[in-house]
This record gives C-alpha cells, structure tokens and sequence, in this order.
C-alpha cells in the first residue's frame, strides 16, 4: 500500500501538535528541517523535532536539509525520529552516515536534489531504506511539481527491481491529488504532502484521497510495492 506523509512545512507552526494530530492515520509525519545554508530558508532543529515524536503517535520522517548532516542526522534519530533522510549532495560520507543511523535504530533514507542523477549512487542503494527524490528544489512548500523527475523516479525504480531490493522510494515536492498518480505510475511508493494536505479544511480526509489515488495508479502500473 501507498504511504502518505503530510509534511509539517505547510501546517500551521503555532499549532504544531495540534497539525500533528490532525493527520493521524498518515503513514509518516514528514518534518523538513532547514538551516539556511543547504537551501534559502529556516524552520526548526532537535527541540522542536523531541516535541514533535511527544506530541504524536505517527512516526517522525525527518528530512534534513541542511549542511553537515554527517554531524547532525544521528542526533534527530536520538531526538525521535523513526526515519531519518540526509542530503547526498551535503554528505561527506553517506554509506557511513546510513551505517550510523540504521545502528542507532532509525531507518536510513538517502535524498536527491532534482539536478542530482541515480546512476553514480547505484552501488549504494543496499545500505538504504529509503531514497527521496524531489520533485521541487528544495527550499519551500507550495512549489509547482517538476514533471522532469518522472524520468528518473523510473530509473530508480528499476534499480531497485533489478537489485532485488525493499528500498523505499519517496517523492516530495509539488505532490497533489493532480500529480501522484505519475508519481505511483513511475514508481514511488512513499509521497510527501503538504500543501496537499495541510491546505485542505481535512487533512485526514486529504490523507485518505491521495492513498487511494496512489494505490489505484500502482495497480495499474503492475509493480508492487514492498510494504
Ligand atoms: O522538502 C520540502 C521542500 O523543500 C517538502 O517536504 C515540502 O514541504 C513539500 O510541500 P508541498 O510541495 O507538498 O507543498
Ligand atoms: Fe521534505
């Protein structure tokens, strides 16, 4: 089955616990962490990342977007966090990096920015739970999807086909109820959210939609998902 992850990037940061509550049932509560330096913006670190995994009973998917995450990352899975997806183009060393998170008892996800290809991290996907490739630059909510991406969500699917692997594959960025349906047909099987979601007067009911949009488009497709 398809999973869902709101992200918290569109709720409202006043009422995060509350947001948080509002889209139980969701897979995944998907929480962009961004420093102002890897991307153009700020939102929030460890503290509010602790708050969150008190506040809630859905599992934290930690995306950070941030420099050093080789410094940072095993500290956000100490924080709570049950997933937790580094950057390759900031890492210094990934496959050390995923040995790490996956030791401390996290799951370990891998993220691509749009301009980064697939092929160069082909021998690295078995270290991986989860590889992420966005389909916006990454910065901000609300951006419009890159169907450019299509392409490559498709490569990596058949990456992983031929490597026998149970690797998630997440998309994020510009997911909606008019997108996901070419994201779960190239491939994906975990889609963030958040306009999406969070922009709608019910985030659950919104959850619920785009599941079933996703699980529909897999089915046709013909590729199973792993989970
Ligand atoms: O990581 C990011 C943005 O950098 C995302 O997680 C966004 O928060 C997704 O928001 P929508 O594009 O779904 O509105
Ligand atoms: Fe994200």
């Amino acid at each position: 089955m398809a999973q869902i992850n709101p992200s918290i990037l569109s709720a409202d940061f006043a009422r995060l616990a509350e947001e948080a509550r509002a889209v139980e049932g969701a897979d995944w509560l998907h929480v962009d962490v961004m420093d102002n330096h890897f991307v153009p913006n700020l939102t929030l670190g460890v503290p509010v990342v602790e708050a969150l995994a008190r506040a809630t009973e859905t599992p934290i998917d930690c995306h950070l977007m941030i420099e050093e995450p080789d410094r940072w990352a095993p500290r956000y899975v100490e924080a709570g966090a049950g997933s937790v997806t580094f950057h390759v183009e900031a890492a210094a060393a990934p496959v050390r990096l995923a040995r790490e998170i996956r030791a401390k008892g996290a799951r370990a996800s891998m993220a691509l920015k749009p301009a980064t290809p697939i092929e160069p991290y082909e021998d690295l996907l078995p270290e991986l739970d989860m590889l992420l490739i966005m389909t916006v630059e990454p910065g901000f909510g609300g951006q419009a999807f890159l169907d450019i991406m299509l392409p490559k969500i498709r490569r990596t699917r058949e990456l992983i086909s031929k490597h026998g692997l149970e690797l998630w594959l997440q998309v994020d960025g510009g997911v909606s109820a008019e997108t996901i349906e070419r994201c779960a047909d190239a491939g994906a099987d975990v889609f963030v959210a958040g306009s999406a979601v969070y922009g709608t007067d019910d985030p659950a009911a919104a959850v619920r939609m785009l599941r079933h949009q996703a699980d529909e488009a897999t089915a046709s497709a013909g590729w199973a998902c792993a989970h």
